[in-house]
């Protein structure tokens, strides 16, 4: 089993790159099969596990996908199947986002259900209320979400009832093929929503409003492929930011965008850390001592649930007690056992946990129980006595390229270990 392991006591200083966002790749990789003529050509994607997936999921359906260096070119004028089977879904539940596209381009759509995952039960009914509301019927059966419709979808206004990410995706997505002006409203505003609609607007579609809670889109007949360079991953950038800060490093994060990141960059800086913006990006600069704050995760531009796990590990280092809130998923405190491996001082209640720092912490073997969770306890392992093991790793690779060793260029004493896999290892494990 790959394992990383974390000798703690070494400070971070240098300059670290962050990737293309997962999270932005992701639905720009599925909004590729909506064109009909032409090639999308994507720059900045990183190489990670999620992206192999969801390459994997549009090839079933017949699109030429290749991938090249931090490129992929997608080519889905072919007559494309309209499923994504179980064995892709529950790899990675964004596959569902091929949903909106097929529906409307094909007028049918059949989607494995992903199941619920390690940080709650997720469920799509915000996606499923959109599709129908712009005329399609939906079944919900036998493990598959089964979406038609006679004809083209038709425009309409939607509410959501939770600004969620996929569902916005997803329904915008369709909305853009489909016929007449489609309104959303309480959207969610993620830069990654942003950086989709962009992507649909050079394919010729017209989305406006991306980014608020209101969007517009006036559907088209038809889309082409076209170029687009994803987005810097404001999480990978955030997970450096935090060991940076935790180590009292001195770090330049490349790529990292102050726009994307203000309610992490207010949150440290309320805890004594310096920000500095340069012209590549944010320096981030440790201080001797760490103050407690109080964080509650909300949809953007609120603390993003995504690095609540990472800042948990800050928050262990400050001096006080801090209470980090999570609003966004009911399950995502996983890694509070495994924080307590360490010797941190938690205490769950209820959505809170209260942290008491500085907690002594101890290197131990410890199991990665969600990406953001492998990231946050590789960071606690920065500024523990001795050596922390860290496995479970196939969930770091989904989101995360060459962790350790970008930690290890900023002077971490950190390797991965490769070993051959163990017979307990599924090959088609659920992942997220
Ligand atoms: C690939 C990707 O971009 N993943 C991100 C995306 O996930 P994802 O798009 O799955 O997350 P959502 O924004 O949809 O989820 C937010 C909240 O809405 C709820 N909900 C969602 C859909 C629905 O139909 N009904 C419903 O009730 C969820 O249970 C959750 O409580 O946004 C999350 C929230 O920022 C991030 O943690 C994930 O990293
Ligand atoms: C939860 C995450 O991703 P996903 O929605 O792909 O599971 C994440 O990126 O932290």
């Amino acid at each position: 089993m790959d394992k990383i392991i974390v000798r703690g006591g070494s400070q971070l200083n240098g300059t670290v790159k962050v990737e293309g966002a997962k999270n932005a790749v992701l639905p720009v990789i599925a909004a590729s099969i909506i064109a009909s003529e032409g090639k999308s050509i994507l720059k900045e994607v990183p190489a990670l596990a999620d992206v192999n997936t969801i390459s994997e999921v549009i090839r079933h359906m017949n699109a030429d996908v290749t991938l090249g260096e931090n490129q992929v070119t997608v080519d889905a004028s072919n007559q494309l199947k309209t499923e994504a089977p179980f064995e892709y879904v529950r790899k990675m539940r964004a596959s569902v986002l091929v949903m909106g596209p097929l529906l409307a381009r094909y007028g049918h759509a059949k989607v494995a259900l992903p199941g619920g995952c390690a940080i709650g039960s997720r469920p799509l009914d915000q996606h499923l209320k959109g599709f129908e509301a712009m005329g399609a019927k939906v079944n919900v059966g036998n493990g598959y979400i089964e979406a038609f419709t006679e004809g083209r979808l038709k425009g309409a206004r939607i509410y959501f009832d939770v600004p969620s990410v996929g569902a916005t995706e997803n329904v915008m997505m369709a909305a853009a093929l489909a016929e007449g002006k489609t309104v959303l409203e309480n959207c969610a505003k993620e830069p990654e929503i942003v950086d989709l609609a962009n992507y649909l607007n050079k394919m010729g579609a017209k989305v406006i409003g991306a980014g608020t809670e209101t969007i517009r889109i006036e559907g088209v007949e038809k889309l082409y492929g076209a170029e687009h360079t994803i987005i810097p991953d404001r999480i990978e950038a955030g997970s450096f930011m935090v060991a940076a800060a935790v180590t009292r490093g001195n770090v330049l994060v490349k790529g990292a965008e102050m726009e994307h990141l203000r309610s992490l960059v207010a949150k440290m800086e309320e805890m004594g850390v310096t920000i500095q913006e340069e012209a590549e990006g944010l320096r981030v600069i440790g201080p001797e001592k760490l103050k407690a704050v109080d964080v509650k995760t909300m949809p953007h531009p609120g603390f993003p649930t995504d690095m609540q796990s990472q800042m948990m590990a800050l928050m262990l280092g400050a001096e006080g007690t801090s209470v980090l809130t999570e609003t966004v998923f009911e399950n995502r405190f996983m890694h509070v056992e495994e924080f307590r491996r360490m010797n941190a001082q938690l205490k769950i209640e209820g959505r809170s946990v209260i942290v008491e720092g500085p907690s002594d912490l101890q290197g131990a073997e410890v199991a990665a129980t969600d990406l953001r969770a492998a990231a946050a306890l590789i960071i606690a392992g920065l500024v523990s006595e001795g050596y922390t093991r860290v496995t479970e790793l196939k969930h770091l690779d989904r989101g995360y390229v060459n962790f350790a060793g970008k930690l290890k260029q900023l002077g971490a004493d950190i390797e991965r270990i490769d070993e051959a896999p163990s017979t307990e290892t599924q090959p088609n494990e659920i992942i997220s």
